[in-house]
């Protein structure tokens, strides 16, 4: 239904027999039903012209006595039938206030460089760019904190996905030695080659002995794709990159979580722990040929020529999503159950907006349904994710702190860091979210530290970092200060902002930051609400 200037009209209405429409919905449909739902003039100032008593009186002169019985008798049961209706919708609207609890938007670098390009048509420098920042983790820390066996009875449905992580981790290597080994030409520009003659026999025949998984590899994303056909490029999103020289590839999964409802369910229908089952599911094969190939994974992992090749690349596979090579001998066990951390560290890119109900398992939130929203990457969805603004509590905001030597996958020509400041600046400065209070995740703490103590200078990469010590924690509190001045600089109005310095993948620590936010909340709704 749409009001049009001085006129209401209907497009759609459809009242047929049975049909639940409440006595408010009538008194506002009836004049136009009485008029053939044409376009009527509403009176701007009087309506007493306009009957809007229920039930419609439409009263015959020549009724007899029977028929003004029947009436009557209708017209009553009509009003106790609208009566319960009106009643039950009341019921159900105090209800869902009991059990609404807050909505929040996640939002890292990328999403809002797309969200608001199309929200305030600004053409941002770059339309695609940084993801990773860790979103998507910090709905698995909201989902571990407040349904812990929700979240539990789900790990063994990542199985596959941290599989996959792992195997193309390991293909990566593969790639990467065997390329050295045939010669052939080292696509990383500016760093020292090895000769061919460095690999050893053994491990070309290591090598040649993972082979397997590039298969594994197929039939997993087949598997998680709900592909039969094997496409390299599935329609779903879910790609078989190509091989990249200094990056392992990441998996991407439509929205909709269509992968995870359906190995849920196969869960939930059968003992999947049993042999017989995971083959029903459609990963047991590949979990035999990863059991079967773990002493070999291991094996490369911890060669030190392959080693020697990755820190001669500078390629840091630790630092990177989806790592579990450090973990081989418990994740390639053919009775694997993901652990949560595991799940914390499982990567997938998020493609498209999802929209994440998380129903509180116990404590005062208990039976709470907290909505979060995870928004990913993909250009194709960036209309859509202006509607998550509407009605959220919080908008919690991700900068990995770790990106300061890196540049952007799609533009090489862009720092991460820049990027995130730029993008900070662009929502403080919305004028749609001023009202709105941020939370600010200075996110991957843990390798920032770790890149600070491998050598890496600051300075050289933010230069306005003069003659303060490369460590951590001046490092942090230097991004932060930056980050807090933008804010303060570029908010339409005053607000709240709360920042942390986070880490994502750990748990414990991130819990305690959600109790916060928690706290924020509420304060904001008592506020709200002239509570306090
Ligand atoms: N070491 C470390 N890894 C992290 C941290 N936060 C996230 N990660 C990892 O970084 C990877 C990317 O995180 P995601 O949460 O998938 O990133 P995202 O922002 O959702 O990325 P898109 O979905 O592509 O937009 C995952 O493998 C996480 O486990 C952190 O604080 N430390
Ligand atoms: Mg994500």
């Amino acid at each position: 239904m749409q009001r049009t200037t001085g006129y209401l009209r209907i497009y759609v209405l459809d009242i047929s027999a049975g049909c639940c429409v409440s006595r408010s919905a009538l008194h506002f449909l009836s004049p136009c039903i009485a008029a053939d739902a044409m376009p009527i003039p509403v009176a701007k100032k009087k309506t007493t012209n306009l009957d809007l008593s229920w039930p419609p009186v439409l009263v015959r002169d020549d009724e007899t006595d029977e028929e003004r019985r029947l009436r009557v008798g209708e017209e009553a049961e009509a009003k106790r039938v609208s009566d319960n209706i009106d009643r039950q919708l009341e019921a159900e609207r105090l209800e869902k206030r009991k059990t609404a609890g807050p909505k929040i938007l996640l939002l890292g670098t990328l999403a809002v460089h797309l969200l608001f390009s199309t929200a305030l048509t600004i053409q941002p420098p770059h339309l695609v760019g940084q993801a990773e920042s860790g979103k998507s983790t910090v709905l698995k820390n909201f989902q571990l904190h407040f349904a812990p066996k929700a979240f539990e009875l789900e790990a063994e449905v990542w199985r596959p996905v941290i599989h996959l992580n792992l195997v193309r981790s390991v293909n990566f290597i593969v790639n990467l030695v065997l390329s050295r080994s045939q010669g052939l030409r080292d696509s990383i520009q500016g760093h020292q080659r090895m000769s061919s003659s460095v690999i050893s026999t053994d491990l070309r025949k290591l090598c040649i002995r993972l082979a397997p998984l590039r298969q594994v590899e197929e039939n997993l994303i087949k598997f998680l794709s709900g592909d039969e056909s094997p496409r390299p490029d599935t329609p779903s999103g879910l790609k078989s990159q190509p091989y990249h020289p200094a990056k392992a590839p990441d998996i991407s999964i439509p929205a909709t979580n269509k992968w995870k409802q359906a190995l849920t369910r196969e869960r939930v229908s059968s003992d999947s722990r049993s042999t017989r089952s995971l083959d029903r599911v459609g990963d047991g094969q590949s979990r035999r040929i990863l059991a079967a190939l773990g002493d070999d994974i291991d094996a490369l992992w911890k060669d030190s020529t392959v080693q020697e090749i990755l820190k001669s690349s500078d390629i840091a596979l630790e630092e990177q999503p989806g790592f579990f090579l450090n973990q081989v001998p418990r994740v390639t066990s053919e009775d694997f159950i993901p652990r949560p951390d595991d799940v914390l560290k499982a990567r997938v890119t998020t493609i498209g907006p999802e929209e994440h109900t998380i129903v509180a398992e116990k404590g005062s939130e208990k039976a709470k349904h907290w909505t979060i929203y995870d928004v990913g990457g993909a250009r194709g969805q960036r209309a859509v994710w202006a509607q998550f603004f509407d009605d959220v509590n919080i908008i919690i905001f991700l900068a990995p702190m770790s990106g300061f030597n890196q540049v952007l996958a799609e533009d090489e020509s862009v720092n991460r860091l820049t990027d995130s400041l730029r993008l900070w600046q662009t929502i403080c400065s919305n004028k749609l979210l001023a009202g709105v209070e941020f939370v600010l995740f200075l996110n991957k703490l843990d390798i920032l530290d770790a890149k600070l103590k491998s050598g890496i200078q600051f300075s050289s990469f933010v230069t306005s970092y003069v003659d303060k010590p490369n460590e951590t924690k001046p490092v942090a509190k230097y991004l932060l200060d930056v980050f807090v001045s933008l804010h303060q600089q570029y908010s339409p109005r005053r607000r709240k902002l709360h920042p942390h310095l986070t880490c994502a993948v750990d748990t414990k620590a991130t819990s305690s930051v959600i109790v916060r936010i928690q706290e924020t909340i509420l304060v904001k709704i008592l506020a709200e609400t002239n509570i306090i």
